[in-house]
């Protein structure tokens, strides 16, 4: 009977909050406990924050998942059924699969509650009638907050008589249900319904670069954040520690998918933009396309490497130097004997500094040497080494030997660096280059400045002897702090416990454990933020894992910025090549990848469209198609039989407001995609519409340029002068619906769209 099955879901999902409420209930307690310590001594200081940390990562998971935490249930076939295979189980075993794994509160911590990610619940994403892979059947449990509102069942061993009431004949309810729900403006994880092409990337155990490929709507950015969830489940020391990187095209998709890992129960993931890769710097400032084509080329890593250079200057024709009543001139024989000694340490800018600051006090010591010291009868020298040494330290503070070195071999930021050669880019660009990137110095960052800034931050390195000097000294302040506080301990020791019996003064102190380097080196590890906080504050830091979404965008300068991110080149790069906009993406992966993994990496694809249905799918593949005609889109998994149309108008305002107002879904989200230049006009006329440059997705109607729509989805888009398009950004624009697509234009229309209303796909 079809009540007893909900009732006893409902059963089992009672006994799970249940369990839930109170580990919920006992964690926070011990949070609260760990918390009112206080200030304890160091030591347990230190465990408590272990604790607290942990604790507060399964508490922000446990409330995460809270209302959708179990979602779908497998039977294992018996012994001696089809199914069952040699491999079979007990009549009856049942295990529930949900977003994050439970164990009972018995001896044996029996897991009540199977995580996805576990190996025991692949089978629920990949079996099929044909490959059951033990089960007899698989569930897929639809909960409203914490009440069962229905089950879809697939009979996977046809032998099986056993009927529940709930078969799914299909199998695909649940999958179409979700495609078709009403958009929020956020992404919502897929967890119930991974698809078996999907799960296997998703566990792909390839741990190099794995590039995922696959047309609009085809769950590639799905599969990623999947992907991450499940290496963070797999690897979960490693990653914990070096945090996942998630990059992302802007800060508006960012914000879009931002839920979905924390749905997953997993916070420990960075996300960010390239242009937000380089601590201390905000891009705010866009480029013209030829700027960032320029800006993104790969030889712009020999220009700037050549622009450090330039700053290594030699004298024009002398610089001297007063001494002593002396003047010791350094010319540009003698500096570029001293530079070239330097250079060919091959060290980077900064930290090679200190060597041509050792090279130059050392030919001035020379020349003043041999001035001084020179016997005048025999021309041998008459120093002796301490006399020499002695010469060298005056030379040392000497403040003119030091303002001379300044200007030979300055020391450069890399902000300093990028600014001034995109003042004067003349020297180092051919002139059309140079007149697509030069700017005024004060000009604000772009995102394409930050793979330069990052390049020269390698080339010019981090001459770090004052910060060096400057831990030395705060680790001997911390040492001596700590002393200090072993003593107060010592001495509290003795007042508390002198008065005690024996056995009590044997207590061991703090002070009896610990010395005070330790427990200064303990107070630095006292760090309490999460590894992708601090990997954010670091420009240096070596990521466990990258995921790169939207892949073909990235310029090659991108690229080199964050294959330093990787030194393990442990990567998922997720990309459409046919999407791809941006004048300084690159073309194939094989370019891209060639430079630092060879032909090392792999390749897989996905095939099926979830998103767009098939009916705007016909009219969308007709655009890249015009150019080439061997393109093949994914197929779509829906149609609506709803045809997309086009209306041409002379009142392009007036026409879009009113379809705005036909288009607009009861529920769920609606964008206007039109170019900038029009924004201002239709903004005006749109009553409640967002827009700008960071749009709030979540509103009912908004406005967006063909760039920033790239990875979004709305149920309903209406699509304005598509003539002004190029045809990656039109190809974006078309396939960004789940239900219904208009077109609206004054001008001419892209051929594939007049052809589309002469083959009817395209209704006018
Ligand atoms: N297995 C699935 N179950 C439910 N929904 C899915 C599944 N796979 C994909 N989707 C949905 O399909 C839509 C498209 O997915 P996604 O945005 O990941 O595609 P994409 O390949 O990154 O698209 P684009 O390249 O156009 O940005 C999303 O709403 C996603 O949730």
């Amino acid at each position: 009977m079809p009540d007893d099955e909900l009732r006893s879901e409902q059963e089992f999902i009672d006994v799970l909050y249940a369990r839930v409420d109170a580990l919920r209930g006992g964690t926070e307690a011990s949070v609260a406990d760990a918390l009112a310590q206080g200030n304890t001594p160091m030591q347990a200081r230190l465990e408590r924050d272990v604790l607290v940390a942990e604790r507060s990562g399964l508490l922000a998971a446990l409330n995460a998942v809270d209302g959708s935490l179990c979602f779908g249930r497998i039977d294992l076939a018996p012994d001696g059924s089809p199914s069952g295979g040699r491999g079979g189980h007990p009549s009856g075993t049942t295990h529930h699969i949900g977003r994050i794994g439970i164990r009972d509160d018995d001896a044996a911590h029996t897991p009540i509650l199977i995580d996805w990610r576990a190996p025991v619940a692949r089978p629920f994403y990949l079996a099929t009638g044909h490959t059951p892979m033990g089960l007899r059947r698989r569930r897929h449990i639809t909960t409203e907050g914490r009440t069962v509102s229905a089950l879809h069942d697939e009979i996977l061993d046809l032998g099986d008589r056993e009927r529940t009431g709930h078969e799914d004949p299909t199998g695909d309810a649940v999958l179409l249900a979700a495609l078709n729900s009403a958009r929020t403006g956020r992404m919502n994880d897929i967890v119930q319904t991974i698809q078996a092409e999907q799960d296997r990337i998703i566990r792909a155990p390839h741990r190099g670069v794995l590039v995922v490929e696959g047309g609009p709507g085809t769950g590639k950015t799905a599969v990623a954040l999947h992907r991450a969830a499940y290496l963070l489940y797999e690897h979960r020391e490693l990653l914990a520690k070096r945090a996942v990187l998630i990059v992302g095209p802007n800060p508006a998709f960012l914000g879009y998918i931002g839920e979905v890992l924390p749905a997953l129960g997993e916070t420990g993931v960075l996300l960010a933009t390239v242009g937000e890769l380089y601590p201390g710097v905000t891009a705010t400032a866009s480029d013209t396309p030829a700027a960032a084509a320029v800006k993104g080329r790969a030889d712009m890593a020999e220009v700037l490497a050549a622009v450090v250079r330039d700053r290594q200057t030699l004298p024009d024709p002398v610089i001297a130097i007063e001494h002593d009543r002396d003047v010791l001139m350094l010319d540009s024989g003698l500096v570029g004997v001293a530079r070239e000694r330097t250079r060919d340490a091959g060290l980077p800018h900064n930290v090679a500094r200190e060597h041509f600051e050792g090279h130059i006090l050392n030919a001035l010591t020379d020349m003043l040497a041999e001035r001084i010291g020179t016997d005048p009868f025999d021309g041998s020298n008459l120093l002796d080494p301490s006399d020499i040494t002695q010469i060298r330290d005056e030379l040392a503070e000497n403040p003119e030997v030091w303002a001379a070195v300044d200007t030979l071999w300055p020391r450069l930021t890399p902000q300093r660096l990028v600014a001034d050669f995109l003042a004067e880019p003349d020297r180092h660009l051919d002139a059309s280059d140079a007149d697509a990137v030069r700017r005024p110095v004060t000009r604000a960052w772009t995102v394409s400045d930050v793979p330069l800034l990052d390049e020269a931050a390698e080339l010019l390195g981090v001459d770090d002897r004052v910060a060096r000097a400057a831990v030395e000294q705060e680790r001997d302040r911390q040492i001596a702090y700590a002393q200090g506080v072993l003593d107060v301990s010592y001495a509290s020791r003795t007042y508390e416990f002198e008065d005690k019996d024996e056995e009590d003064a044997e207590v061991l102190s703090a002070h009896d454990i610990i010395d005070a380097e330790r427990m200064a080196e303990r107070h630095e590890e006292d760090d309490h933020r999460s590894a992708a906080e601090r990997a954010a504050a670091d420009r240096t830091w070596a990521f466990g894992h990258i995921i790169v979404d939207e892949a073909q965008e990235l310029s090659p300068m991108a690229w080199r910025l964050l294959m330093r991110r990787s030194p393990t080149r442990s990567m998922t790069l997720v990309g459409d090549p046919a999407q791809t906009a941006e004048a300084a993406g690159v073309g194939s992966w094989a370019d891209i990848l060639h430079p630092y993994v060879e032909d090392r990496w792999e390749h897989t694809r996905l095939a099926v469209n979830y998103r767009t249905p098939s009916e705007i799918m016909e009219v969308a593949a007709a655009v890249p198609r015009a150019g080439r005609p061997d393109f093949e889109p994914p197929s779509s998994v829906r149609s609506t039989g709803v045809r997309p149309w086009l209306r041409e108008t002379a009142d392009l305002a007036g026409t879009v407001e009113k379809s705005v107002a036909e288009l607009a879904p009861a529920e769920g989200r609606l964008a206007v995609i039109a170019p900038r230049g029009l924004h201002p006009e239709l903004a005006a006329r749109l009553d409640g519409i967002t827009a700008g440059a960071e749009p709030d997705l979540t509103r009912a109607v908004v406005l967006l340029d063909p760039r920033q729509s790239k990875g979004l989805e709305f149920d309903a888009v209406l699509v304005v002068e598509p003539g002004s398009f190029g045809t990656s950004d039109l190809y974006v624009a078309l396939t960004r619906a789940t239900q219904t697509l208009g077109i609206v234009h004054t001008g001419e229309l892209p051929r594939a769209l007049a052809d589309a209303v002469r083959a009817g796909t395209l209704a006018d």
